[in-house]
């Protein structure tokens, strides 16, 4: 069964005979504003890999199963793909930070009320995930007070944390103080193209080499269940030092809706580690990474906003060093408001490249 807190279902519970993306409709139908989700929404970029419309990061790999009170595993709710229990596994064959923090803080969400809401986490990457092996998340009830609630929850697999996560609630709050800085100005989500587009433009290139078609192919062919826009995409086979700064659009794969900001908070927290770490190799082309991991994670949530929606991720790296690289993001809705903050530090084991071009 999904996981609810207090009555409320952060996640549809799939009654007998439907599914969950069936479930979550029915309830995404019963909040005033939904459309009824009959046609594939946002632009025509929709891939004919989108199994249904609704996002499989809330029909599936956010619908934990509760197992007893602030016990939750991601075992029967995610849908059978690389080894049967999670929906997409990087090729460094461990599991992808963003999902792990993302299902932490659904678990989180689910034991706090419904009317506060995630303003900030923190966590550290302490053990890679096994990718064959379900994930149990454990959530201790560390203070509720008047307008804060804080939760820790840990990532267990075999019987050891692989991730260990601080999360704090707010209750909404008016304040006279407020700014923010000021959106960067790039080109609209709709006069880019995708990044399967731009692999797929790549791959015409008939002077690329075999090794890098066979890269980029197998790219193509990885279920992302994230949707990315680059902005001055690096052209595939320059080989030149790069300012440590990238921008792309982003939004997760799929119809998601209104829905409530906690679940836009846990796909937001998903989205927010894909892509985020290369940012630090950006101006190191001369050397090929042996390992590669995020050590750590965190996120500000600032105002509200739709993980469905495109969303500008400003990233930068500041530092690195010690084997060690630092990166920094703003998620931006496309109306100028600034909606999450978020940083990262990861570890590097790099060797020297042999200088080959890529065509
Ligand atoms: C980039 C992404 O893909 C983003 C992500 O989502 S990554 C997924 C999220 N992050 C994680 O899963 C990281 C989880 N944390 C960990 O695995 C560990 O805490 C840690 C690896 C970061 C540090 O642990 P540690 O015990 O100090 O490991 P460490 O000594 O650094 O060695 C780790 C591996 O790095 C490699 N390594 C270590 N030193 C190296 C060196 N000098 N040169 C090359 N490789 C080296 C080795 O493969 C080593 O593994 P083995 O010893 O098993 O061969």
């Amino acid at each position: 069964m999904a996981a609810s807190s207090g009555g409320k279902k952060l996640l549809p519970e799939p009654s007998k005979g439907t599914s969950a993306a069936s479930a979550h409709s029915s309830i995404l139908r019963k909040s005033s504003s939904e459309k009824p989700v009959t046609e594939a929404t946002g632009s025509g970029s929709k891939s004919s890999r989108n199994e249904d419309l609704h996002s499989v990061l809330v029909t599936s790999v956010l619908n934990l199963e509760r197992l007893d009170l602030d016990l939750y595993s991601n075992e029967h709710s995610n849908r059978c793909t690389f080894t049967g229990t999670h929906h997409w596994v990087p090729r460094s064959r461990m599991l992808f930070g963003g999902q792990i923090v993302g299902q932490a803080l659904v678990a989180a969400a689910m034991s706090v009320s419904e009317n506060i809401y995630a303003h900030s986490l923190h966590c550290y990457f302490v053990r890679a995930g096994d990718p064959k092996v379900p994930v149990l998340y454990q959530v201790d009830r560390i203070r509720d007070g008047k307008s804060f609630s804080v939760r820790s929850v840990k990532a267990i697999q075999h019987g050891n944390p692989i991730l260990i996560c601080q999360s704090s609630f707010q209750r909404k709050m008016e304040s006279p103080i407020h700014h923010q800085f000021t959106m960067p100005v790039v080109p609209s989500p709709n006069e880019l193209l995708t990044q399967e587009e731009l692999i797929q433009k790549y791959l015409r290139d008939p002077a690329l080499t075999e090794k890098y078609k066979v890269g980029l192919t197998k790219l193509l062919a990885e279920e992302v269940p994230i949707e990315i826009k680059p902005i001055n995409p690096p052209e595939y086979y320059r080989r030149v030092a790069l300012e440590s700064k990238q921008h792309f659009w982003v939004r997760a794969r799929g119809y998601i809706g209104e829905g409530n900001m906690k679940l836009h908070c846990c796909v937001a927290a998903y989205i927010s580690d894909y892509s985020f770490l290369r940012t630090a190799l950006l101006p190191h082309f001369q050397y090929k990474v042996k390992f590669m991991a995020s050590l750590d994670h965190s996120m500000w949530f600032h105002a509200p906003f739709r993980s469905d929606e495109w969303m500008l991720y400003e990233c930068e790296s500041p530092w690195a060093g010690s084997c060690r690289g630092l990166v920094q993001g703003r998620l931006w809705k496309q109306d100028g408001v600034l909606a999450v903050s978020c940083a990262q530090e990861g570890v590097f084991y790099v060797k020297p490249s042999a200088a080959e071009s890529k065509l």
